[in-house]
């Protein structure tokens, strides 16, 4: 895990393993099948890398032999996951894995057209919020972060965690600085921070839109 150059956000280019899954991902003869696969098995390693950045405690446990001291990962059994629709399901599903005793809350949140990207947001539901709670908000890719600012608003209504963490796939510097001047002190778990932004407000050199390469582009009737 390496920090990046805002305060609490960390990408994984040092893991060989999470590069070789965004290499597939990233790849564009990667079909859906495959692209799902590779998001839950991000989500999974993900959560992993996020335990070593979680509270601990020494307990006691009995072996059939003999009593000895063990480990429990405490804050995982305060976890709140929000799944941004549409692309963060399979990553979700990866999270889930390892954070297994999460509450889950999910949002819809579509991104207009450029140049004004304006978030359509219909569909919400979210668990209450306690003091003690981590919530992990996954949403595969933080572009002009316009996505991610509104969630959050939405998010904080529902009470204030002890954490607000990202989890996504790939992050826009853009993206990242406003997110983090709209709200500074959320945490972001990114496989990579990316180049740029192009005139649509895609990621380059990015994955495409995820939603569509998770499940297909949908038609407009
Ligand atoms: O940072 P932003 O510029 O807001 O863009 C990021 C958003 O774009 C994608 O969702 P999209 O709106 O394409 O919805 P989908 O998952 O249903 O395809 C992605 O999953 C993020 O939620
Ligand atoms: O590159 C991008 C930007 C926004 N949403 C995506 O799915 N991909
Ligand atoms: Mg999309």
């Amino acid at each position: 895990m390496k920090a990046e150059r805002w305060e609490g956000v960390y990408s994984f280019e040092d893991s060989p393993f999470i590069m070789e899954i965004l290499t597939e991902l990233r790849d564009e003869r990667t079909g859906p099948i495959a692209f799902r696969k590779g998001l839950v098995k991000l989500g999974r390693y993900m959560a992993y890398e996020l335990t070593k950045t979680m509270e601990t405690e020494r307990v006691p446990v009995k072996t059939p032999l003999e009593e000895t001291e063990g480990v429990i990962v405490r804050d995982r059994r305060n976890v709140v996951i929000i799944t941004v629709l549409r692309a963060a399901i399979p990553l979700m599903e990866g999270l889930i894995k390892v954070l297994d005793h999460a509450r889950v809350g999910i949002v819809s949140a579509s991104r207009g057209k450029a140049p004004k990207f304006e978030i359509e947001m219909n569909y919400v539901k979210i668990p209450e919020i306690r003091p003690e709670d981590t919530v992990i908000i996954a949403d595969p890719m933080i572009a002009t972060g316009s996505t991610l600012i509104k969630v959050i608003d939405e998010v904080k209504r529902y009470g204030k965690p002890k954490r607000l963490v990202v989890v996504g796939v790939l992050a826009a510097p853009e993206g990242i600085e406003r997110v983090k001047k709209a709200h500074p002190e959320v945490e972001m778990f990114v496989a990579k921070v990316d180049r740029e932004l192009n005139d649509k407000g895609y990621i380059l050199p990015g994955l495409g839109d995820a939603g569509d390469r998770a499940f297909g582009a949908p038609i407009k009737l």
